[in-house]
Formats: C-alpha cells, structure tokens, sequence
C-alpha cells in the first residue's frame, strides 16, 4: 500500500471576529489536557466564562494579523504540506488541526487507503496540551476505521539537527545587519503542575533549579525540559554566547502558576537592563501565528521600546523555509519502514 502523511497542529479561528473566536476558544479550553480542572469546573471556565471574556480581545488581536490568505498559522502549515509533497513525490500529504479547520477526521478520511500514515506533531517539545492531545484525536478517529492503518509517529524533534538547523538559518537569514547584543528565546508557557504531571517519577521535575538541564528518564517527556534542550542546542549552532542570552515562557492563561520566567517580563527587565537590540526567537512555534506575531512582534517589541530598548527583531518561525521543508521531508523518509523508502 502506499504511504501518507499527516501533519498535526493547533488549529485556529476561522475569522478574526468574536463570532468565529468565541467556539474556537470553547473548542480548545474545553479540552481536558489543556484545562485540567474537574468536569464541571471546565464546563463553566472552558466552555462559557473564559471564551466569552476573551474572545472580543482574542478577535481584535487576531484581527491585527491576519492576512488576504487568512490566519497565519494555517497559511504557513498549508504552505508547509504544499512544500513537502513537491519533496515527497507520490506521498499524499494532509494537514490536520486539533481545533477547528482542516479537522484531524477531515484529514485521516482524506489519506484513506494509505499505509503506513507516517503522523508529524507540529511542536518541537512534547506537551500533553499540544502534541498529547492532538495524537490522542488521531489515534480515535484512526482506530474507529475499518481498516485500522499503521501509524508511525515523529516523535518530538527539539533538538534534531534538521530543526535546529533550520531555525538557526531563518535566524542568520533575519538577524543579517542587526547586531543584537541579547537574544532571548521565548516558548509558550505551560502551569506548572502540568510540567510535574509529565515526570513519571513525581520527583524530579521542577524539584531544583538544575532538573532541566540534560534529558534524563524522569523528563524524557517534559515540555520545560525540551525547550531547554532547544535553547542550549541553538547556542550552539547560532555560536551565541550563553551570557548574552535568555530562555523565558509566553502566553500564560489563568491564575494557576506557570513556568517562569515570563516573557513580557523578561522583556522589560532586560531593557531596564541596558540591553537595546534585542532579538527574539519563538522555537516552540513552528508556524507563525497570533503568540508570535502580536505577542511578540507587536506588544513584546512596543513594551521593549517603552522601557528604553532601540532595536527590537522578532525573527520568523521556520514556517515552509525551504530549509525545513527538506529537513521535514527527510525526517519523514527515515520514518518511512525501509520497504517504502524510495
Ligand atoms: C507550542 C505549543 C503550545 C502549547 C504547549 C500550548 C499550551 C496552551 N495554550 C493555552 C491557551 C491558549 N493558546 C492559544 C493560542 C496558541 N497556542 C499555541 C500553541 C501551544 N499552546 C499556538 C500555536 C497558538 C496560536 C493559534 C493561532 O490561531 O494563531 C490561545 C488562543 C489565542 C488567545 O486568545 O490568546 C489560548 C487561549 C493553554 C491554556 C495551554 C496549556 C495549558
Ligand atoms: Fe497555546
Ligand atoms: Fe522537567
């Protein structure tokens, strides 16, 4: 039979109106790994409290972005899937996302017929709110069929030498003439109690302040621990000097803690600092979207020049670069059972 492919991301509204905001927001908080509270509590918070105070925010921020082609994360992903079956002659290569359009039903019903499904989440770094929840919906729709198909699953590439590659040039590409004299690496943030809840030990993560650095058993899957991995592998490749740099989280919802420090935070001490070009690179998302583009590019860069910084450079997310698009593709073919490979 033959192979397939199916990209996994977030997903995102189908309008930048409180209309089209307001059940994408319900869809996504009431999602069990991404707000972790009791039933009921999710119902009210998920369901009806946070998406209808949100959502007029969220709408005028998407607004802010989005482009003739629509929102950037799924014109990014669909140029991604374009790129790489130009690279994967013969392989039928669907986008599915979590939440909202092209749906992961949509997708798997599209690559009927195909197997082994060769399945990429879309994150770097594993977290059960991203890449867990997504594959948890792949593996339900996929084991409803029929004929069940095998799936082979990329795990997660925070510090493949394709990805970090590929970052490290759309940064060199980007940062050309801007002599940046801080670069700050900024994640999306996750509670904490989900970074302990990742640790099969119960006792390792977020237990002292060296816990992240190496990958070791106890955080094979923790999200805090790949984005460190990430951020030590890009020093590397970037040749930056680790003084001269910082590893914070974006994005934090609700009044449980999150994993500091913060981004917005981070940005104004380090203006306060003396610091007045500063680059930042967003390595969780590898599409940009509306935490990259208005988070960071738009309120991040504003906040930095509030608080006395010069130069702000928000470099772009790897998007369909092309030298991601030939890094994917090969990490694909060597996920591909050897009887497939061309
Ligand atoms: C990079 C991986 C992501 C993780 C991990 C993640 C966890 C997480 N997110 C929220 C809440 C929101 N995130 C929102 C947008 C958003 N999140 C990611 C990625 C991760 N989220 C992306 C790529 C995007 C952008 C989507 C787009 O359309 O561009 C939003 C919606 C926007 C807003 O109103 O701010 C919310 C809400 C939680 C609670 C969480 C972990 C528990
Ligand atoms: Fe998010
Ligand atoms: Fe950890």
């Amino acid at each position: 039979m033959r192979p397939g492919v199916l990209l996994l991301n977030l997903g995102t509204p189908q309008a930048p109106t409180r209309a089209a905001v307001k059940p994408y927001l319900r869809q996504f908080l009431s999602d069990p790994r991404v707000l972790d509270v009791a039933a009921p509590l999710r119902a009210f918070l998920g369901g009806f409290l946070i998406p209808t105070v949100r959502s007029k925010r969220s709408a005028q921020a998407y607004a802010s972005i989005w482009t003739d082609e629509g929102s950037p994360l799924l014109v990014h992903s669909q140029a991604l899937a374009a790129a790489l079956r130009e690279r994967l002659d013969g392989l039928q290569v669907e986008l599915g996302m979590r939440y909202g359009e092209p749906s992961i039903e949509r997708a798997l019903a599209a690559l009927e017929g195909c197997d082994p499904i060769v399945t990429v989440p879309l994150y770097p770094q594993y977290a059960s709110s991203s890449t867990g929840t997504a594959l948890e919906e792949v593996y339900r729709v996929a084991g409803s069929a029929w004929n069940t198909p095998s799936l082979v699953v990329v795990p997660p590439f925070y510090d493949h030498p394709a990805f970090i590659d590929s970052v490290a040039t759309v940064a060199r590409e980007h940062l050309a003439g801007f002599d940046a004299d801080f670069v700050l690496f900024s994640y999306h943030g996750l509670p904490e109690r989900h970074v302990r809840k990742s640790d099969p030990t119960g006792a390792h993560c977020l237990a002292d302040r060296s816990c992240c650095d190496a990958i070791v058993p106890a955080n094979a899957s923790c999200y805090r621990a790949h984005c460190f991995a990430t951020t030590r592998a890009l020093i590397e490749r970037m040749g930056l000097d680790p003084e001269r740099t910082e590893t914070s989280f974006q994005s934090r919802l609700g009044r449980d803690p999150w994993i500091p420090p913060f981004t917005d935070e981070v940005i104004e001490e380090l203006a306060g600092r003396g610091v007045k070009r500063l680059a930042v690179l967003c390595p969780s998302f590898v599409a940009d979207c509306l935490e990259t583009v208005e988070e960071i590019g738009i309120e991040g860069a504003h906040a930095f020049r509030e608080a006395g910084g010069e130069d702000f450079a928000l470099v772009p997310c790897i998007n369909a670069h092309a030298t991601w698009a030939d890094g994917l593709a090969r990490i694909v073919v060597d996920a591909l059972p050897t009887d497939h490979r061309a």
